[in-house]
């Protein structure tokens, strides 16, 4: 069995472990903001903390010069008539323009109420010679696209933005913009992240992420029992081998391939060595391609010449079905029989194909590897969806599969049927290149050869490839592959 890194509480190091880094949907923190009220911990407390925040945040970024606070009439604009109040208490020349002004008697209204500074109409001249914007107009309330009255006015914004909670227009539950968002310098989250931070375009948008805690009673948040996190090493420990282990414990990946992008092959094999398989094999699935695919293995890949069905079946075998692999009959019977057999199965790429339109032909793989035309192919009408709300969409074809899907991009979004998911933000550019999602399909069947459950092997394997990828230019998938050890190292260095 693979030997997993036990957590030791006497370690100092492993202080650096992080804590799962929860993000919340807008009816989350309703519900957070809701049962802090009943455990007496009032919104106006909460929105004082926020605006404090936002205050401190300005402060602790620029010197003290002419800031424009922007208020929506909702608790964000709240937030920014306290952060107007704070900074000039502080001595900051502060004007605020409002959009609207919060209903009577609210909470938000109490605050606007408080402000006996200037006030300037809301108008594109408010902001222009502003040193600072404070944009405070729309956060987890946004319920439409932004008007154009607001549109207008953060376009003709010049100075840097400091956000409250999202840039205005940017929402909060899928990263989207509705209508228009600006691009902020700073953006202070309010206790926890939201995924429209996390996925694009919204990260992008987002300039510096800053969470603030705004002093909940302990033990809500884990109440909440939230289901979306930042991937990260908080989510899963790799394996790493111990003295006692030998290539058979550590997993047997069949990569099942084609011939006529046999690179393919190879680079999935590559990753699944590297991420520590303790065996490799590569099945042609065309008759004559283990000729071809031959050239191209590395030391340590088996060739099975076809039939790859006598591969089937075993303990610890994973297959890795897809990558370069000829969408023909005889891959499409080499499928339904790992199926049947129960063997633990990665599909990618020319797997995938096979399933287009047919997700429920996927019914008993592991994991699948989509990139969003795949998806869109296999899944049809979520592949729109994928569109407007990723994590949903990925979501919904987990528990129509039964697998844990891994919607690659940027912001490649890990998805259980049970619901869980988990957003990557640790890709660099450079991973856009041919042959890195091969590399990580092998991953992914290495950690699962390694015995991590499918959505710890999933989301821990995209971890990985990110850490991998080295920047600049010039890096090819080859690279990425050559990177791992350099990516284990840095996790059993900060977290094991
Ligand atoms: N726990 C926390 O995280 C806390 C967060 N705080 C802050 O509260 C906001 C969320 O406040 P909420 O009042 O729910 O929402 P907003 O301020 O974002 O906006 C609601 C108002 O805006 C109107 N609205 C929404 N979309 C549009 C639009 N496109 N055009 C015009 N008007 C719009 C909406 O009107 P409706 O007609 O839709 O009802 C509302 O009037 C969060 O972001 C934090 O900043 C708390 O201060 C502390 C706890
Ligand atoms: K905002």
């Amino acid at each position: 069995m693979p030997v997993f890194p036990r957590r030791d509480d006497k370690n100092p190091r492993q202080a650096t472990r992080p804590a799962p880094a929860e993000l919340l949907l807008p009816d989350e923190s309703r519900r957070l903001d809701q049962a802090a009220a009943e455990a007496g911990v009032s919104l106006e407390r909460l929105m004082a903390a926020a605006g404090r925040a936002v205050a401190r945040a300005a402060m602790r970024r620029w010197r003290p010069r002419p800031v424009v606070v922007l208020a929506g009439p909702g608790n964000n604009g709240g937030d920014g008539w306290v952060a107007a109040r704070l900074l000039e208490e502080a001595g900051w020349p502060v004007a605020v323009a409002a959009f609207g002004m919060p209903p009577e008697n609210s909470v938000a209204a109490e605050a606007a109420g408080r402000w006996r500074g200037v006030r300037v109409p809301f108008s594109p001249e408010a902001v222009g010679r502003a040193g600072l914007v404070i944009d405070a107009l729309f956060g987890a309330g946004l319920s439409r696209d932004l008007p154009a009255e607001a549109e207008a006015v953060l376009r003709a914004i010049r100075a840097p933005i400091l956000a409250v909670d999202v840039p205005s227009g940017l929402d909060g539950a899928t990263g989207q913009v509705r209508g228009f968002a600006p691009e902020a310098a700073v953006t202070v989250a309010l206790e926890r992240a939201r995924p429209g931070h996390v996925l694009l375009p919204g990260r992008d948008l987002c300039g510096a992420l800053e969470v603030v805690e705004l002093g909940f009673p302990p033990g809500l948040i884990e109440a909440l029992r939230v289901r979306c996190w930042r991937n990260g090493p908080a989510l899963w420990r790799l394996p790493v081998p111990g003295a006692a282990m030998h290539k058979h414990s550590r997993g047997h990946v069949v990569v099942a391939a084609g011939a006529t992008m046999p690179g393919a092959a190879r680079l999935a094999a590559a990753g699944a060595r590297r991420a520590g398989a303790g065996l490799v094999t590569v099945a042609a699935t065309t008759q004559g391609a283990a000729f071809l695919l031959r050239g191209v293995a590395e030391a340590g890949d088996i060739i099975a010449d076809p039939p790859a069905e006598a591969l089937v079946g075993g303990k610890g075998k994973v297959w890795v079905l897809g990558p370069g692999m000829v969408p023909d009959d005889r891959a499409r019977d080499l499928l339904a029989k790992v199926m049947e057999a129960g063997d633990r199965l990665v599909v990618d790429a020319g797997g995938l194909t096979l399933c287009a339109g047919a997700p429920e032909r996927l019914r008993g793989a592991s994991i699948i590897t989509p990139h969003g035309g795949e998806f869109g192919r296999v899944f049809g009408p979520l592949g729109d969806l994928a569109q407007t709300d990723k994590p949903e969409a990925a979501r919904q074809a987990a528990s129509l599969t039964g697998a844990v899907v891994v919607l690659k991009g940027s912001d490649t979004v890990v998805a259980a049927p049970d619901g869980r998911v988990a957003i990557n933000s640790n890709a660099p550019p450079t991973l856009a290149t041919a042959g890195s999602g091969d590399v990580l399909s092998g991953i992914c069947g290495a950690m699962l050869g390694q015995g991590l459950e499918p959505f710890e092997a999933a989301a821990a394997a995209v971890w990985l490839h990110g850490a991998a990828a080295p920047t600049g230019a010039g890096v090819v998938a080859e690279d990425v592959a050559a990177g791992i050890p350099r990516a284990f190292a840095q996790w059993t260095e900060t977290y094991a």
